[in-house]
């Protein structure tokens, strides 16, 4: 094995961009990052400029490519921020319309459409997700509406639709690959888990022609070359997965029952069911874990729409911080929450509520409650959604985690990871690296271009670096639990 060799992770998220070179070991060697413009043109609307996630992706790859011999990289693993759709023109590459972001709510007027014409159950079925505008088929539909003659144009093959990891893949092959991999095109409604392809009913229900859709292909494998000239040489591209489904593989939860949460702009929790996709009863999604060889792996997913944005919003919209790490000193300074209790539901409630209509909320204020209040229910809010949909999926038949993996921005808050643990009564753990997410895109491309021979080759990529063990009386966990169900109860449309 060449473990000398470099991989090249390209990590798309919703709030940035990175590119990160990692040895074959799993060690990060080299990595540079840019912040991404958020567009918020009106209520539950979130877009995204295409060509700035193309010209910032390109930007980062070099920079990161700068501080390491070009010649020694072996492969691209490319991860991203999943759901988010893009639609651009297949001959010139230029995008029609700003992307439209996974947290954006435009589609929900279809989805209520959807569910009381009955295909609610139909398209749980078939795509293992609850029918909301979260995923990319009603933000695809907008588009087609909205965009004059696009239905057509797609008809005739001059549209490519993709999420974000396929339009990067359009882009640095110059136009010559239109492909998604399994774990994203799981994220559309538009792709039957079961069968591992796009349903025909499910397009003709969103009337999106199969033309405009990208070929799947597995999260692992030689897929296609990037331009000479984007890099100084062609780099084959071997690794593909939304970013959850790759921060499975960098937190290496490939068995079943292993579970990780990354706590980023929103937080989403993982748990790996192995080759049989469970069917939730709490309004979980069912997904894929990953798929290799054309395998796949399922997952149970419970997904948060707002952790770190609860944070940002106190840092740069209240001013209340200066850093999102004083977060946790400020937590640590109170005794207990004084009652405070936040819903940071800014675009609606994800898993298990799944309640578009929803709006964020402060409650139990007193006039002792102060910003380190503020700070304290913000990092607890998001510890009692991962509460809340770790016993979901224990309901659902999960086998009992041993423990929780951590990764994200968010996962450096010691304080939160402290308080989740002893809300959970389970050990968390949080590897030494916390880029987990393009670590996991860095072991596919290893594995797509043969540096590992399959998942057991990379285990030892996976270091822990501290655990925090539970801690928390249970009466106290009883009453958080409580006021937290309260708090939820009082941001839910009545009825
Ligand atoms: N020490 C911290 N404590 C609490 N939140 C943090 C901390 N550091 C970063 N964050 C939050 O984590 C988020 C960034 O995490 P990241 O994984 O980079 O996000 P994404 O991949 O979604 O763009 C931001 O919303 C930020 O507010
Ligand atoms: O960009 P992140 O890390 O917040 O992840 C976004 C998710 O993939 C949305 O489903």
């Amino acid at each position: 094995m060449i473990r000398d060799a470099l991989i090249l992770a390209i990590d798309q998220g919703t709030t940035s961009t990175r590119a990160m070179i990692f040895d074959g070991f799993g060690q990060p060697i080299a990595s540079a990052q840019k912040e991404l413009d958020q567009h918020y043109p009106g209520d539950g609307l979130v877009e995204h400029e295409a060509e700035d996630i193309w010209s910032d992706t390109l930007a980062v790859c070099r920079r990161a490519l700068a501080q390491v011999a070009v010649d020694k990289v072996l492969a691209v693993g490319i991860t991203n921020q999943r759901e988010t759709a893009v639609l651009w023109e297949r001959a010139s590459g230029r995008p029609l319309h700003r992307a439209i972001v996974w947290q954006d709510r435009r589609g929900a007027p279809l989805c209520q459409r959807l569910v009381a014409e009955g295909h609610e159950e139909m398209i749980r079925q078939r795509t293992g997700l609850v029918v909301d505008s979260y995923f990319s088929a009603t933000k695809l539909a907008w588009l087609l509406d909205t965009l004059p003659g696009a239905r057509e144009q797609a008809a005739r093959g001059e549209l490519c639709f993709g999420t974000v990891e396929s339009f990067l893949v359009f882009r640095l092959t110059g136009g010559a690959l239109h492909a998604t991999d399994a774990t994203n095109a799981a994220r559309t409604m538009l792709f039957n888990i079961h069968t591992q392809d796009w349903d025909d009913d499910l397009l003709a229900l969103f009337e999106v022609p199969r033309a405009v859709l990208p070929r799947v292909v597995d999260c692992a494998g030689r897929f296609a070359d990037t331009e000479a000239t984007f890099f100084g040489r062609p780099l084959p591209i071997c690794g593909l997965a939304g970013d959850q489904h790759a921060a499975m593989i960098g937190q290496l939860c490939t068995e079943p029952g292993m579970v990780k949460c990354t706590f980023g702009t929103g937080a989403f929790i993982l748990g790996n069911t192995g080759a049989t996709p469970l069917s939730s009863r709490n309004r979980l999604l069912t997904t894929l874990a990953y798929r290799l060889a054309g395998t796949p792996t399922y997952a149970l997913e419970g997904s948060i729409f707002n952790a770190g944005t609860a944070i940002k919003w106190l840092r740069d919209d209240l001013g209340v911080l200066r850093e999102a790490s004083e977060s946790a000193r400020l937590a640590a300074e109170l005794p207990d929450n004084g009652g405070v209790y936040m819903v940071p539901a800014f675009t609606g409630l994800g898993a298990p509520w799944w309640e578009p209509g929803a709006r964020g909320a402060i409650l139990g204020l007193s006039r002792a409650s102060g910003r380190a209040h503020l700070a304290r229910a913000a990092l607890e809010s998001v510890a009692f959604q991962t509460a809340d949909l770790l016993a979901a999926m224990a309901d659902d038949g999960l086998p009992d985690p041993p423990g929780l993996r951590v990764d994200g921005g968010m996962a450096a808050n010691d304080w939160m990871l402290g308080f989740l643990a002893g809300l959970l009564e389970r050990p968390v753990s949080r590897p030494a690296c916390i880029e987990t997410t393009a670590l996991g895109a860095a072991l596919l491309a290893g594995l797509g271009a043969g540096l590992y021979h399959g998942l057991a080759d990379m285990a030892s990529a996976w270091r822990d670096s501290r655990t925090f063990q539970p801690r928390m009386e249970a009466t106290r966990r009883r009453e958080l639990l409580a006021g937290w169900r309260e708090a939820v109860r009082r941001v839910l449309p009545a009825g």
